[in-house]
């Protein structure tokens, strides 16, 4: 048995026991693993059925990622095609086979170690918003079109808001759709130290000076890195210079745009602007939630109204950065799974105490009810009123719920904070939201929207 039979067993024996048998025997008992790339960390998975293919990519990809990692103890991309499209890949006459061949070789040895691509930061993985539609535009283009319409392409953002992200997207995407390019991806750290190491060996130089002049695609990561370095940008804008007057594609990153990059030089500066400059922004809050409702998919993991709760929770919390936003999230599943602790807000806020406590305040009753009542043009004395017009008493219900899932009011003092309510009646107004939540996506807008407010008021 080779080691990829034996990959695909231990893979099926793990979604046998997960899946129930008709599922297992309808959709994963005909596939096979055709190849693994242990380059690029993909899986190749091959079956005969067109449905089957498309079965398997839509609605088991998640879960065949993931047990793949289990297996091989890295994350791997799943890519299922049909049977015959790996056999109709053209035949090659010999000569290019050889060409080829010898291309690979030279492939391997220079590049093939630097494709360091987390495969989880692929386009699909990558949840678009307003914040960031333009880079993530021009990055797909990129991605289909190397060195056409935009190049150079210059992305910056702050901190953690997916510049990185998109530069391995390109690279993946790029040699999931041809594996011969010399896609190159580096941050301008390991830039910088290559060069220094270069310098310090007999025809260190000529190689490196070699090694980048053959590249396809560039992505250089972290360009600000190089501010102050002088010998390393000359190195680099000549590697630009070549490279660009061969048309090859060159993909740069920075956390400034290039006019802030004041300690570059001036030459360098301006060659980033000749093409595409394009903003990463901070997601706003509904990005936020799409992203943790993403990686919430991606983890398995089944979403019920308390997930989506702290979800919400996490995303109205942390605001200007998604790695920190993740970061959060995966400290709430990790601590669940170490304690055997279902997901819900008030795990979530003492797992994440130091966040969520400290880091920012609970908004006050009072702002609640000024948003409430804003919102349903209504007065805050009605709130706190004992009138039972539906005008007045479902904006007050959802005036308590929110005191409740927002604050840490107890059942009693929202009463009283309401014109001295019996706890029961805010318990019986608290379900009733939560109930007509799971069922009325318009009463999901306007509780979303009034979080929104509510956490604008209190920032
Ligand atoms: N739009 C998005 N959709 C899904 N995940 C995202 C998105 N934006 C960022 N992330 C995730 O946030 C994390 C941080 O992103 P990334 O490393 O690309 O940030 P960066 O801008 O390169 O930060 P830095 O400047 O600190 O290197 C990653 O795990 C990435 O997958």
């Amino acid at each position: 048995m080779n080691d990829n039979h034996q990959t695909w067993e231990k893979v099926l024996a793990i979604i046998k026991e997960e899946t129930t048998t008709p599922s297992f025997n309808h959709w994963f008992a005909s596939a096979h693993l055709h190849s693994l790339d242990d380059t690029a960390k993909i899986a190749y998975l091959e079956t005969q059925d067109e449905f089957n293919v498309r079965i398997l990519n839509n609605r088991y990809k998640t879960m065949l990622e993931n047990t793949f990692k289990t297996v091989l103890q890295e994350d791997y991309r799943v890519i299922v095609r049909k049977t015959t499209d790996y056999e109709n890949e053209p035949e090659k006459p010999e000569a290019v086979i050889r060409k080829e061949k010898a291309k690979v070789t030279y492939v391997n040895k220079e590049f093939r170690n630097q494709r360091i691509f987390n495969p989880k930061f692929n386009f699909d993985n990558f949840v678009v918003g307003e914040s960031n539609e333009l880079a993530y535009a021009v990055a797909k283009a990129v991605a289909e079109y190397p060195a056409q319409s935009y190049n150079p392409l210059f992305l910056h953002g702050k901190s953690g808001l997916g510049k990185t992200h998109l530069m391995h997207a390109i690279g993946i995407y790029l040699l999931e759709n041809n594996n011969d390019l010399n896609v190159l991806y580096v941050s301008s750290e390991m830039f910088t130290n290559e060069l220094i190491k270069a310098l310090g060996e007999k025809n260190g130089t000529r190689e490196f000076k070699n090694k980048y002049r053959k590249v396809d695609v560039l992505l250089i990561d972290d360009i600000q890195f190089l501010e102050g370095k002088e010998s390393t940008q000359m190195e680099f804008f000549n590697t630009f210079n070549e490279l660009y007057a061969n048309n090859k594609q060159i993909v740069i990153s920075s956390d400034r745009p290039p006019d802030q990059l004041v300690r570059l030089d001036e030459r360098l500066r301006s060659r980033f602007y000749w093409k595409m400059v394009a903003e990463l922004m901070p997601a706003d809050y509904e990005t936020r939630v799409a992203i943790l409702q993403k990686k919430a998919e991606n983890e398995n993991l089944t979403m019920d109204s308390d997930l989506y709760e702290v979800i919400q929770l996490i995303a109205e919390r942390i605001s200007d950065n998604i790695r920190v936003l993740e970061g959060a999230f995966y400290r709430v599943i990790s601590f669940s799974n170490l304690m055997d602790k279902k997901i819900d807000k008030s795990f979530a806020k003492r797992v994440l105490k130091d966040i969520i406590i400290n880091g920012s305040n609970n908004p006050t009753p009072v702002q609640i009810k000024n948003v409430v009542s804003k919102h349903f043009n209504i007065k805050i004395n009605d709130l706190e009123s004992s009138k039972r017009t539906n005008q007045i008493a479902y904006p007050r219900q959802i005036a308590m719920y929110l005191c409740r899932t927002m604050t840490d009011f107890s059942f009693p003092q929202i009463g009283q904070l309401f014109g001295g309510k019996h706890y029961t009646t805010v318990m019986h107004a608290c379900d009733k939201i939560q109930k007509q939540l799971r069922t009325d996506p318009n009463l999901k807008d306007v509780i979303d929207e009034l979080k929104k407010e509510i956490n604008n008021v209190n920032n």
